[in-house]
């Protein structure tokens, strides 16, 4: 088709989030090219070890194909591929969580890529690795969304830098930053069921990390809280906040990932004691707060009300309030589901389309 425009898109991690990614570019497609000229092509997909390349794309069999032809991969044989094909308008989609893959940005966009980032180890490394990236991409003329850092598919990020960037002062950003625990806590402060039993409800309906640690620690909260903080130029880093953990002490630190999942029960006393303990009317609930006026970032478990705007969330619902010069008495309020593989793959699906808009 003339005038059409087509991205070539690589997608490592092909888990929860990746592969509804996939899911969702395929049914899309049709209506992409008729209405806006545009292909999506997507001729790798990877896990930690193994890749499909397929350089005309993948099709609707491609889990098929993936487990019948992948093969084992370096991130050099990805770019050789591409370059092999003179592929143009390069994406790498980071749907993974992992640390090491982060090492592969740099290289990847010396090479041509754009970064599309669900994963938000890139952002909550050091300040000098945050500015490398940064200066990295202006150099090479490169893109790095990363909408689904902060809120998974709710447009955060983007608001609290536009507020910021048209010269509006924030004061304070507080709410429930975690989809997973604020849908832990609903079940868990409305039904009678142990603590442990919905954590695993939680981890096998995608809402938390592939390590749930990540949540119940704190450490996904305080990365949320860093991003916005990073949005609005202060030079934080991770150890700046103060995080009240939710694993229990003798769970901390030297369990493995299945150590963990096995001891699961032993939540169940400390947070049923919690529970009892609360007033009336009260909901347990997991509160972030980037105090920009003080420059504190806090994480914590709060009783409030279950009247209150944070007491009344439903599901996996987070809240953002902004509180700034234009937004003192009446806060600018995001609200909506806050994690899952459906609103994460969407929100994805939203930077590649803001990206190709950027493009010749
Ligand atoms: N679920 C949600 O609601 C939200 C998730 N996110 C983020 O999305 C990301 C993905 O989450 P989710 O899909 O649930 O996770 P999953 O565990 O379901 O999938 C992770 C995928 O990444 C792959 N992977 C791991 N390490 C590497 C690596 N080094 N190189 C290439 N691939 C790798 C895994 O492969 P293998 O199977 O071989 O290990 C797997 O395919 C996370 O960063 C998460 O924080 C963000 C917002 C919301
Ligand atoms: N595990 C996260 C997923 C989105 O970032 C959460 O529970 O919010």
């Amino acid at each position: 088709m003339s005038n059409s425009k087509t991205l070539n898109i690589i997608i490592f991690g092909i888990g929860n989030v990746g592969s509804t990614l996939i899911h969702q570019i395929n049914l899309a497609k049709p209506k992409l090219q008729a209405q806006q000229n545009l292909i999506i092509n997507i001729p790798v997909v990877t896990n930690s070890k193994l890749a499909f390349f397929n350089e005309f794309g993948i099709s609707n069999t491609w889990e098929c194909d993936f487990d019948t032809f992948s093969v084992p991969y370096k991130i050099e044989e990805i770019i050789a591929f591409v370059n092999k094909y003179d592929l143009k308008n390069l994406v790498a989609i980071d749907a993974t969580a992992s640390k090491d893959f982060v090492e592969n940005y740099i290289p990847l966009i010396q090479n041509g890529f754009h970064i599309i980032s669900a994963n938000k180890v890139a952002n909550t490394l050091s300040y000098e690795f945050y500015n490398q990236l940064r200066l990295t991409l202006k150099k090479c003329n490169k893109s790095f969304l990363y909408e689904t850092n902060v809120g998974a598919g709710l447009p955060i990020i983007e608001t609290v830098k536009r507020l910021y960037d048209s010269g509006e002062q924030i004061q304070k950003i507080r709410g429930v930053f975690s989809g997973s625990l604020s849908y832990i806590f609903n079940e868990f402060s409305s039904n009678d069921v142990p603590f442990s039993k919905v954590l695993n409800q939680a981890t096998t309906i995608g809402l938390t990390e592939p390590d749930a640690r990540e949540d119940l620690s704190g450490n996904d909260v305080a990365r949320k809280l860093l991003i916005l903080a990073r949005e609005l130029n202060l030079k934080a880093e991770i150890n700046d906040v103060s995080i009240e953990s939710l694993v229990p002490k003798q769970l901390n630190g030297k369990t493995t990932l299945h150590q963990f999942k096995t001891r699961s029960k032993e939540f169940d006393a400390p947070f049923l004691e919690i529970k009892n303990k609360q007033k009336k009317g009260d909901v347990l609930r997991y509160v972030g707060e980037l105090n920009v006026e003080k420059n504190t970032l806090e994480v914590k478990l709060v009783s409030e009300d279950k009247n209150s705007s944070i007491g009344q969330l439903k599901g996996a619902n987070s809240v953002f309030e902004i509180y700034s010069d234009s937004y003192q008495e009446s806060p600018l309020v995001i609200q909506g589901a806050g994690a899952g593989k459906d609103v994460t793959a969407r929100g994805l699906f939203s930077d590649i389309i803001k990206l190709s808009n950027s493009l010749n």
